[in-house]
């Protein structure tokens, strides 16, 4: 049937694949040694060294006897298919296998490998073994293919790479079990040769796959740390710069309005002085979340630096800024009065300065006039919002 396409020498692949498989267990615990605050990557460091035993185990068929050597393989395979699947699990970010679905997995392997055992069938064995693999390999598909967002390329490759294995070693499985010719070991234009040779691509594939999701993951982290504020989440000074810079343009490019709000907590000092260090990073983030909750998903919240803010709202003319300006206000306020009341001689509050994008500004105008109406809200007694157009500094 592939004779036409491709003739195996089934001695060579099977060292082929020995080599692979040992090579790919050693690039994934270098890999787990090297990135061990990624989680997953010991489980598939794990899965990979149960592959090579199984290898060996299946080598040594004629040393020990048979059906023990072939068991052994079995259960190592299955066990490895498993420590995969939770592995990609942990990495893509989910629950791990649960208790109940891991012992059931396991009786269920064993199962398999004693029905193998009472029947002494090859077939049955063969065929178990392809569908467990199919199985497992179907649900790291779905795991990898339903978590990949669109830039992780690596992660979406890896999850079709184990669809098409899960669908191949489907076929093998119910090949094996009707007993059709194609599926001989030792037939070089076999099913089973093809599955070999597949399986020397798959084990590079997904060995690489694992290395570049790893390193995806790793840049991923690089830009939100070079992008976000540790402390609170917010995006920082930089990064809001760079929103700017677009939003700024595409409101030229439509006529649309925008403006900026400088915020800045009020008695930063005193509430430092009061609560401690720690107790004053509380307020920085309680402000963080208790202003997002109030603000759309288009509007760039960023800290500015200290315990100053800045909030860019695209759409939204300086009068509309204002009402924003006064809901994060109210929100702060409220936020944070049970804590207060009962502890501080004043109320946490914040001082909001809000000021309109004007066709030929760039954005350091906008923000420089926000900030002169941030003064005037200080100034005039703090715990308020002034707008850059009412205070007369134009
Ligand atoms: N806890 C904490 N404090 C910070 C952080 N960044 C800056 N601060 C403190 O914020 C305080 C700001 O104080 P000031 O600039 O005097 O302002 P203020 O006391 O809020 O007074 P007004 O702004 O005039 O109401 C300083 O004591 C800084 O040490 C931070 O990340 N965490």
């Amino acid at each position: 049937m592939f004779a036409s396409l491709m003739s195996f020498d089934i001695k060579t692949l099977l060292v082929a694949v020995a080599l692979a498989t040992t090579l790919s267990a050693v690039t994934r615990i270098l890999l787990w040694r090297t990135h061990p605050g990624i989680p997953g990557l010991g489980h598939w460091a794990g899965a990979s060294v149960l592959g090579t035993m199984a290898l060996l185990m299946i080598a040594m068929r004629n040393v020990v006897p048979e059906w023990l050597a072939l068991s052994l393989a079995q259960m190592l395979i299955a066990m490895g298919f498993i420590l995969m699947w939770d592995g990609f699990r942990r990495f893509v970010g989910r629950a791990p296998l649960s208790r109940p679905i891991l012992m059931v997995l396991i009786v269920f392997a064993i199962g398999l490998i004693v029905a193998s055992n009472v029947l002494q069938s090859l077939t049955f064995r063969a065929s178990s073994n392809a569908l467990w693999i199919a199985l497992l390999s179907a649900m790291v598909a779905q795991e990898l293919l339903s978590a990949a967002r669109p830039r992780e390329i690596a992660m979406r490759v890896s999850g079709w790479l184990y669809a098409i294995s899960a669908a191949l070693f489907f076929v093998r499985g119910f090949a094996v079990a009707t007993g059709d010719a194609i599926v001989d070991p030792w037939n070089p234009d076999g099913l089973a040769a093809l599955l070999l040779f597949w399986w020397l691509c798959f084990t590079m594939g997904a060995t690489l796959g694992m290395v570049l999701m790893a390193s995806e993951r790793l840049q991923k982290e690089l830009d939100h740390q070079a992008s976000h504020d540790p402390l609170t989440g917010a995006l920082n000074r930089r990064a809001l710069l760079m929103f700017a810079e677009k939003e700024l343009a595409r409101c030229r490019r439509n006529g649309q309005p925008l403006s900026v709000l400088m915020m800045d907590l009020d008695y930063f000092k005193a509430i430092n002085d009061h609560f401690g260090h720690q107790g004053g990073d509380e307020f920085l983030c309680r402000f963080v979340s208790s202003s997002q909750r109030v603000l759309r998903t288009e509007d760039v919240f960023c800290r500015f630096g200290g315990e100053e803010f800045l909030a860019l709202l695209p759409g939204i003319t300086s009068e509309q800024g204002l009402l924003v300006a006064e809901r994060i206000r109210s929100a702060y306020r409220s936020e944070m009065e049970n804590i207060t009341t009962l502890s501080l001689p004043f109320n946490a509050t914040v001082s909001i300065g809000i000021s309109q994008y004007r066709p030929e500004e760039e954005i350091d105008d906008v923000i420089r006039r926000a900030d002169t109406a941030l003064y005037q809200a200080k100034a005039n007694g703090r715990n308020r919002c002034e707008l850059m157009e009412f205070c007369g500094a134009e």
